[in-house]
């Protein structure tokens, strides 16, 4: 069965607040750099989801060795903020932002995480209701995502074409070529989207960018595409990378694909090196930039972590 699609509109609060009876719900908001825009974003969040209506249970940001008033920020504008590198520091901490999503799982209690990336520009509140609203619906539900316009703004914030380039020249011709169950998701790299603990816990999960299609592919050949809905939100504009820092997220996102065809076979070795060019005096200098594609193994598998939950929930 192919991935399904979500219609019509967000259902009202109270039906809601009705489906999701004792299911606790986390915000989850991995930010790294972020000062500028993660406090609208958890405001926007705990004004609509915590204090109008309690679907929200929890509202964590996960600072990801920000060098900025991230922390500070996020704090200030009412979330629990985590350093993920102080979370469990015995297993050491790697940069990226799987890492920091793996570390969400073991300090938020939520049976639901809600992903909501921390540059948005444009974007709702009605992005937590329509991505946790299928979860609460269809138990047979296990990950939902985000599916929106998502237009490419030139420097001076005019739209310049349809945004998404890694989406467009590696994660949908990766699932073309290897999971055509999966070609049927609109926005495969959306940082929006909502999955259930008892799936995502149990996924090995790529420290950097592969994450989201490593949680597609995950969920898919454990639950089935079927598992997965894609929910229709609007619009959303965020921060654009340059072309030049949208290569080892490339490489990162292929990386996990390469990872998940060859399962059972021995795993890559835990980096690749990217390597640009510059032209200088002296011609064409290579810029060599390491890329990690080490993986997290499923939290389940982390001692003390069903403990951890058991008292947490
Ligand atoms: O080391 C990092 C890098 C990024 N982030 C945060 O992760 C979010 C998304 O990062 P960003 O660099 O803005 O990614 P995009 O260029 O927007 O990439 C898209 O595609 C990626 C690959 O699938 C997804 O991870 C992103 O969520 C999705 O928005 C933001 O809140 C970042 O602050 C971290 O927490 N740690
Ligand atoms: O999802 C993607 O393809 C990357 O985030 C790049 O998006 P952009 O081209 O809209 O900046």
């Amino acid at each position: 069965m192919p991935v399904r699609t979500v219609a019509g509109p967000v259902p009202a609060p109270e039906e809601l607040l009705a489906a999701k009876g004792a299911t606790r719900v986390s915000v989850v908001v991995p930010a790294r750099d972020e000062e500028s825009t993660v406090g609208e974003v958890v405001t926007g969040v705990r004004r609509a989801w915590v204090e109008e209506v309690p679907l929200v249970d929890e509202l964590v940001v996960i600072d990801s060795d920000s060098t900025d008033r991230t922390a500070a920020v996020a704090r200030a504008a009412g979330a629990t903020v985590h350093a993920a590198a102080e979370v469990l520091p015995g297993l050491g901490s790697a940069r990226g932002k799987g890492e920091a999503l793996w570390k969400a799982l073991h300090v938020t209690t939520g049976d639901v995480l809600v992903f909501l990336d921390a540059d948005l520009i444009e974007w709702g509140t009605h992005f937590v209701s329509g991505l946790v609203a299928p979860l609460l619906a269809d138990p047979g539900v296990a990950l939902v995502k985000a599916v929106y316009d998502r237009p490419l703004l030139d420097a001076a914030g005019h739209e310049a074409e349809t945004g998404g380039r890694v989406t467009e020249l590696v994660a949908r011709p990766l699932l073309a070529l290897h999971r055509p169950d999966l070609a049927g998701l609109v926005q495969p790299l959306a940082g929006e989207w909502a999955v259930r603990r008892s799936a995502f816990e149990r996924f090995s999960v790529p420290v950097g960018y592969g994450v989201e299609i490593a949680a597609l592919v995950d969920t898919a050949d454990l639950l089935g595409a079927e598992a997965i809905a894609q929910v229709d939100l609007g619009r959303r504009t965020h921060r654009h990378h340059r072309h030049d820092t949208l290569g080892p997220m490339a490489v990162q996102v292929l990386a996990a694909v390469e990872a998940r065809l060859g399962r059972g076979a021995p795993s890559r070795a835990e980096g690749a090196v990217l390597t640009q060019y510059v032209r200088a005096a002296e011609g064409f200098v290579p810029r060599p930039r390491p890329v990690d594609l080490t993986e997290r193994p499923p939290a389940v598998s982390v001692e003390g972590y069903a403990q951890r939950t058991e008292v947490r929930r």
